[in-house]
């Protein structure tokens, strides 16, 4: 097999990529069925009728496939995985950057294959007391699970693609995830009517295990990969000289990222999530029409991911393109609070700028931090970005039970606030302001780095540690080891 494939191919690392995407397709399918499923979970179980939904002479739904789960009861499956997410992130990321990506793989995508049958297992025992604490159970380990495994999928992608199509590999990773969850939102419901509740969780499961078996060819490739490159003493080294203390030397560009982040995601997810009952609120929508509607905003994202990859590695210009977008965002807002504009505009607008933004922001991140501490700093980004969303939506749950009115100001309010983080992150300077490198086209790297390599006459090699070797990090101006470069 060695000697068919070459690591240091092209065909090579999208082949990585291809087995990387499936790590999670199947996880973001199972992650929504919940919300397709909604009115299951929640549905009175105790109807004895031969259609499976009825309803009953006190004019309450009921059915005999049902789960019987309150509201609250219903909402904490989404908290559990959301809080459960915000803490192990951290944890996971550093443990892939020490241990490698292998470990991490097998146990993360363990996580999700186990807590989503453990959460199929327990609907299978409605009004029982166990009902509850087997689900959360299941939600919590497969919460654990596919943060994580997202972290090590970002690992691998910035490991193989960076100084090369990142921005690309990102967006073609983030577009199969997201197939994912929209193909759970157009099939669930038909599985639900052909096989009922708990087989159609089993199936959920069952999709979760693609990524175990990708895993398991994603962690031969990369190993066999990185060892043909001869790169595994060193990036050895790097793990052994890694501690979680070296978040103290994250640059000031990494937190504007991490915050910008965190602030433009408050807005997105808690949105979606709202949007379908806002949309049907205010302009009368029937449910599914609304869900639609609402969903607009990932089928673009779906769409339009790649190709915005693929335009951001070659123009660069990422803090730029960002904070147009959380500016262009805002008016999302305005025009669903103030207007009677037909919501379709504004969830495809918001699609467009979502799309742009999750395109510049997360591969951005392998460019502000060194090599070894990617999967340490995705997990912390990914950490803050999950505590904003949870208080999003327990602010967005508050103004929703008092002036649904309300809730695009506070969305734009986030719009806002995104934007004045990442302003700073603008410049184009190769130098020692924040952003720089940011803002470079490929075009540009690429003399930086043959610069630098005239100027050093060095070549990477393998047996030096990696702030001497990495190539990628030596164009980055916001990295405290490019002193060399900036004179
Ligand atoms: N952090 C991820 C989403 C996620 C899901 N589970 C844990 N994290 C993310 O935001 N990815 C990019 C996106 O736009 O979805």
């Amino acid at each position: 097999m060695a000697s068919i494939l070459s690591a240091d191919k092209a065909y090579f690392r999208f082949i990585i990529l291809f087995f990387n995407c499936l790590l999670t397709f199947g996880s973001y399918f199972c992650f929504d069925m919940p919300s397709v499923l909604q009115s299951q979970f929640q549905g009175n179980f105790t109807c004895e009728k031969d259609n499976k939904t009825e309803v009953n002479s006190t004019n309450t739904t009921c059915c005999v496939d049902c789960l019987g789960m309150n509201p609250d009861e219903y909402n904490l499956l989404y908290a559990i995985y959301a809080w459960t997410n915000a803490i192990v992130v951290i944890a996971a990321g550093f443990l892939v950057d020490k241990l490698g990506n292998r470990l991490g793989i097998f146990l993360f995508s363990s996580f999700c294959v186990l807590g989503s049958s453990i959460f199929a297992l327990g609907a299978m025992f409605p009004g029982t007391s166990v009902l509850l604490p087997i689900m959360l159970l299941g939600r919590l380990l497969f919460g654990a699970g596919n943060g994580s495994l997202t972290i090590v999928q970002n690992r691998i992608t910035a490991f193989w693609f960076k100084g090369k199509e990142l921005a690309l590999a990102f967006g073609i990773t983030l577009a199969f995830s997201r197939l994912g969850s929209v193909l759970n939102f157009f099939t669930t419901g038909n599985m639900y009517a052909e096989y009922g509740l708990s087989w159609t969780l089993w199936i959920g499961a069952m999709l979760c295990a693609i990524g175990f078996f990708s895993g398991i060819a994603v962690s031969f490739l990369d190993i066999m990969g990185i060892n043909q490159l001869g790169r595994s003493s060193v990036l050895a080294l790097e793990s052994k000289k890694l501690h979680i203390t070296d978040i103290r030397f994250f640059s000031l560009s990494y937190w504007l990222l991490a915050i910008t982040i965190m602030f433009f995601y408050n807005g997105v997810f808690p949105f979606v999530a709202d949007a379908s009952k806002f949309i049907q609120d205010k302009y009368g929508y029937d449910p599914k029409s609304a869900s639609y509607v609402a969903g607009a905003v990932y089928d673009v994202s779906m769409i339009m991911s790649p190709f915005l990859g693929g335009i951001i590695d070659v123009v660069g210009k990422r803090g730029v393109m960002a904070v147009l977008c959380a500016v262009l965002t805002i008016p999302v807002f305005g025009l669903l609070a103030f207007t009677n504009v037909y919501p379709l505009v504004s969830t495809l607008w918001l699609g467009v700028t979502y799309s742009v933004a999750a395109a510049s922001l997360w591969p951005s991140i392998p460019l502000v931090v060194s090599r070894a501490t990617i999967g340490t700093a995705m997990g912390l980004t990914t950490s803050i970005q999950m505590i904003g969303i949870g208080i999003s939506n327990l602010l967005v749950g508050v103004i929703l039970g008092k002036n649904q009115g309300h809730l695009p100001q506070l969305l734009a309010i986030w719009g806002d606030l995104s934007f004045s983080s990442f302003l700073p992150l603008t410049s184009s300077s190769p130098s020692r302001f924040v952003g720089g490198v940011l803002n470079l086209s490929k075009k540009q790297m690429n003399l930086l780095l043959r610069r630098y390599e005239e100027e050093t006459d060095e070549r990477p090699s393998s047996d030096v540690t990696y702030e001497q070797t990495d190539p990628s990090v030596i164009p980055n101006p916001d990295s405290s080891d490019q002193d060399a470069l900036i004179t």
